[in-house]
């Protein structure tokens, strides 16, 4: 990991890059109209052109390719989703789709590729580069903040607090009825949603990919905490989870404890739109900047991190490849507070 220039903002001297491609890919996430934006005006500063790729890397295929303007990124900062669309693309994983991509890059002069995405778009970035000699730079967004080698990933602040707002709706309902919910929250194999989500929201349990112990707490919880019928709780669980998700555990623990009052509530997709909050806006605005920076410096196969607030780069090589692990001083604080 290598930290970049003390001062944020450009700093280049003679790239011989001309025209940037930007694009979104993967799972959108609140905050990369922002990163858009700032990539845009930051190329436009650099006497640079600045081009949008729509619809991740299947535009890239198909040559959708379109010129971005200052003006053409103006009101977009506070709007969740991307403006440039996004995709999930198969043909990319192939050696024919991505000869295809690099023939459409060509063909409409982009020399150089801003992608903003999370794991798997990195890894895309990633094979691409070591196929053709067209430099890319990464942006981390991702609501699971999943990514090895930064502390953020641009939307995760946004759905966070959406998680809280919801579940602090559900306890409201939950405390009356004298339920217990069972919430599921998203992260495919990230449980920091669930964690931060739980501990902000006092659940008095947390189920995560990362930790089995917390099964064990789960029994104890339903065996010893609720034998009282007045009693209310949440359990958080991330979708992710390998006990299989929370409709599944739910009906395993009302199966075991018919006497409780169990629900379940999946906050799917919800946790992912939205206006981004203020942190993930300038985050992303700061990213936007340096991944500019870093390619007129001619960097490439590289993302955009941030490490204790500062802006660091990480290949791409130890992003995708090495796992982002769990605080667990996080899971021994929520534990201690609720009495396990
Ligand atoms: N191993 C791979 N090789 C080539 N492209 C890949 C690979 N993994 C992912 N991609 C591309 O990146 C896209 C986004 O990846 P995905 O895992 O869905 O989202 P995210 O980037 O948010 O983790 C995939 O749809 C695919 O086009
Ligand atoms: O919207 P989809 O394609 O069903 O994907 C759902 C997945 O996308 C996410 O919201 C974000 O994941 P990525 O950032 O890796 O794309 C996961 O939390 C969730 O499991
Ligand atoms: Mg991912």
């Amino acid at each position: 990991m290598t930290r970049n220039n003390d001062n944020e903002g450009l700093s280049f001297t003679s790239s011989r890059i001309k025209k940037i491609g930007i694009l979104t890919s993967g799972g959108d996430a609140p905050g990369m109209n922002a990163a858009i934006r700032a990539a845009t005006r930051s190329t436009i500063a650099a006497g640079r052109e600045a081009v949008g790729i729509l619809r991740g890397y299947q535009g890239m295929i198909d040559g959708e390719f379109l010129p971005l303007q200052s003006s053409d990124v103006s009101g977009i900062l506070q709007l969740g989703g991307t403006m440039l669309k996004t995709a999930r693309c198969k043909a990319f994983r192939t050696p024919e789709g991505r000869r295809k991509a690099g023939e459409q890059l060509k063909a409409a002069a982009i020399d150089a590729v801003i992608v903003i995405g999370g794991d798997g778009s990195f890894t895309g970035a990633w094979v691409m580069s070591q196929e053709c000699d067209i430099p890319f730079v990464g942006i981390p967004a991702t609501i699971d903040n999943d990514m090895y080698g930064t502390d953020y990933t641009i939307g995760y602040e946004t759905a966070l607090n959406s998680v809280v707002c919801a579940v602090d709706k559900i306890k409201d309902t939950a405390r009356s009825h004298g339920r217990i919910f069972f919430i599921e929250v998203m992260g495919h194999e990230a449980g920091l949603l669930a964690l931060n989500g739980g501990i902000a929201c006092g659940a008095e349990v947390i189920l995560i990919p990362e930790s089995k112990a917390q099964h064990d707490e789960l029994q104890k919880f339903l065996e010893k905490g609720y034998r009282d019928k007045e009693s209310s709780g949440i359990v958080m669980v991330a979708e992710g989870d390998e006990a299989g998700g929370a409709l599944h555990i739910a009906e395993q623990a009302q199966r075991d404890h018919p006497d409780l009052d169990v629900r379940i509530s999946i906050l799917g997709h919800i946790q992912r739109g939205g206006s981004p909050v203020a942190r993930d806006r300038i985050n992303a605005t700061r990213m936007g900047i340096a991944a500019v920076d870093a390619l007129l410096n001619d960097q490439k196969s590289i993302m955009i991190g941030l490490d204790n607030d500062r802006i660091v780069h990480v290949t791409f090589n130890k992003a995708v490849k090495m796992n982002h692990s769990i605080d667990t001083g996080l899971l021994e604080v929520h534990n201690l507070l609720n009495g396990m």
